[in-house]
């Protein structure tokens, strides 16, 4: 044994994201499919416009969200915000968060840009590209006041679920970047996904299930996803969890 292995510390420092040997602590889950598709021209002129100021490619470089937004507010995090209906939804309801919204998808984060300008929303902030590489480097540990995912790619196929965003690994990364107290809010209207986000989640030992009717008001928009639930009469699940106090 070298005195590398020997020196290496048996659990993750605080904000650890790679062993003493450089691989992954939390290993990598690829959600989802690249999909190609060109923004019309107005979306590409807003765009242009605004990219500068509210929007980033995913990097390896730690965010400064007081800077970004020029404020210093709770930080909430949405993955996979699609075409960011909800997004703005949620933003307008909580001026008070500072809101940053993670999308690989092109055309959906185009579509959210326009709103954004359309309706002058100062609260958003979008970051394009993979959520496990924003919450693996650019987010600081116990920095996240909460974390929404509505509505995750299912991937309803047994060979495909290795694909699924929300397994054991991701639930320890999430739990690691929202500070004591911070609320993780899951919707799905996949009955079996539910069930094994339900698993995971409750496994994962920083994390407590917190009870929908609780005082506590979870209250959000309808995503464009859920609009298509709806009308073919699937069942929604809510699942929440509660960052506990150390
Ligand atoms: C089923 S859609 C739901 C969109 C939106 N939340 C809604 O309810 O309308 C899932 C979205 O998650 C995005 N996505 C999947 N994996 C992702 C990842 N690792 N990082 C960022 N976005 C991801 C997909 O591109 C897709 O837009």
């Amino acid at each position: 044994m070298n005195h590398a292995d020997q020196d290496a510390p048996a659990v993750p420092e605080e904000g650890q994201t790679k062993d003493s040997k450089g691989s992954r602590l939390h290993p990598r889950v690829t959600s989802f499919r690249s999909r190609r598709g060109a923004l019309t021209a107005a979306q590409q002129e807003s765009w242009d416009r605004q990219w500068p100021r509210i929007g980033a490619d995913v990097s390896d470089n730690r965010l400064d969200a007081p800077s970004w937004f020029g404020r210093d507010a709770p930080l909430i995090l949405e993955i996979g915000s699609g075409t960011g209906t909800a997004t703005a939804a949620m933003a307008k309801a909580e001026p008070h968060v500072n809101l940053m919204a993670v999308e690989v998808y092109r055309p959906g984060l185009a579509q959210l840009l326009q709103q954004i300008e359309r309706d002058e929303i100062p609260n958003i902030r979008v970051l394009r590209g993979d959520a496990m590489d924003v919450l693996e480097n650019m987010i600081e540990p116990e920095s996240l006041t909460g974390v929404r995912v509505f509505f995750p790619d299912p991937w309803p196929k047994a060979r495909h679920h290795k694909r699924r965003l929300l397994q054991s690994p991701t639930f320890a990364l999430i739990a690691s970047r929202l500070e004591a107290g911070g609320v993780l809010h899951v919707a799905t209207d996949h009955a079996e996904y539910a069930e094994a986000i339900a698993e995971a989640g409750n496994a994962e030992p920083l994390l407590t299930s917190l009870d929908w009717e609780s005082p506590m008001t979870h209250e959000r928009p309808v995503t464009k996803f859920e609009d298509k639930a709806h009308q073919v009469g699937s069942a929604i699940t809510e699942l929440i969890w509660g960052k506990i106090r150390s």
